[in-house]
């Protein structure tokens, strides 16, 4: 019985009963490291003659291999045994019911800005958008306001800091300016809507200083009067869901259209509850015109060639229409219970 029978069960069964990586680590080095067991075992070939030192030699190498796959063997093992206790520990049970998290919802402006997109997309106008911040030319002068206008004073619009190269920017007080650079940018025939956020320097029950407005314009050869009529009456009716709509058109006056209109829709307020399609009061909902000469001509097109017809209106204001909300403010409050009443 030569000491490496004794030392290779010892080994084998240290192997066997090691319960962990570490402590199998800690084996191989006091087996196979460089003052492992087996190691110093092989310096003492050393000394043997040649005979002996051959068959010893093999022997010990025979047992450096078995004693390493025993503990490649282990660990292997050992791997498993974790892995496989892991999986059962983090285990999903993806038959379990869902938890009952609330839905969200869109807010009323997104909900009425997607209708109100929908309605016009079936009519064939595209969606422009444009900058927030804009400036003097494309908000007021190629909208034909006169200099001096009053829309220009501070009182209604925000004015940022002049710019170093002297230029005015402001906060756009409507979503005009996007038809302005959707006219200069290309031909027509143009169908475009032009929803956004607009600024005004006003705060009260029925205005915010930021708002979201609606434009609509169309450009294109003999256009008139009565386009318009059929365009904003098939609006209002997929809109407010009523089949022919009582609508008026009220003269007015904006600088930028010519003739100017103001619509309103026919309502009833019996009993406080507001009903859109009957009854015998009215209610205005948005402004319109034919789109001025002096505004195809800034965006160098000939009104002998072709003519338009724009129109907008406030989005949150048509939204407490439909919906039925009181207060504007409270659009922007982000009031839970709110927003999952009217969401
Ligand atoms: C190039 C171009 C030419 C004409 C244009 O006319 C846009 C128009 N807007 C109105 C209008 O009454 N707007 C108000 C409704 C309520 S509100 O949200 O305060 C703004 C009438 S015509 C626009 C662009």
């Amino acid at each position: 019985d030569t000491p490496d029978t004794d030392l290779r069960a010892s080994l084998l069964a240290a192997i066997a009963a090691a319960d962990s990586l570490e402590a199998l680590e800690a084996l191989r080095v006091s087996a196979l490291g460089k003052k492992g067991q087996v190691t110093s075992l092989m310096k003492t070939l050393g000394g043997m003659d040649p005979e002996t030192r051959k068959t010893a030699g093999q022997a010990l190498n025979a047992l450096k291999d078995e004693i390493a796959a025993a503990l490649d063997a282990r660990k292997a093992t050992l791997a498993d045994a974790a892995l496989s206790e892991r999986l059962a520990r983090e285990r999903v049970d993806v038959t379990l019911a869902p938890r009952d998290e609330p839905d969200g919802a869109l807010h009323p402006i997104s909900q009425t800005w997607e209708e109100v997109v929908a309605i016009f997309a079936q009519m064939g106008f595209a969606v422009a958008e444009g900058p927030e911040i804009e400036d003097d030319f494309h908000n007021f002068t190629a909208l034909n306001f006169p200099p001096g206008h009053p829309a220009r004073d501070m009182h209604d619009t925000f004015f940022l800091p002049r710019r170093a190269d002297g230029t005015r920017h402001l906060l756009r007080t409507h979503t005009s300016p996007v038809q302005i650079r959707t006219m200069l940018g290309q031909k027509p025939p143009i169908r475009i809507l032009a929803p956004g956020r607009t600024y005004r320097c006003d705060s009260d029950m029925t205005h915010t200083p930021m708002f979201h407005q609606f434009e609509g314009l169309v450009i294109d050869k003999a256009t008139h009067f009565g386009h318009l009529k059929g365009c904003l009456s098939e609006f209002v009716e997929a809109y407010f869901e009523v089949e022919a709509v009582p609508m008026r058109f009220r003269p007015s006056f904006f600088p930028f259209t010519e003739p100017s209109a103001e619509v309103d829709i026919g309502c009833s307020r019996k009993g406080g509850e507001l009903r859109i399609g009957a009854g015998d009061d009215w209610l205005e909902i948005l402004g319109c015109g034919m789109v001025h000469p002096n505004v195809l001509r800034a965006c160098g097109l000939d009104p002998e060639e072709y003519q338009g017809f724009a129109f907008g209106m406030g989005l949150e204001r048509i939204a407490m229409l439909k919906y039925g909300i009181p207060d504007l403010r409270t659009f922007f409050e982000s009031d839970l219970r709110w927003l999952r009443h009217y969401g």
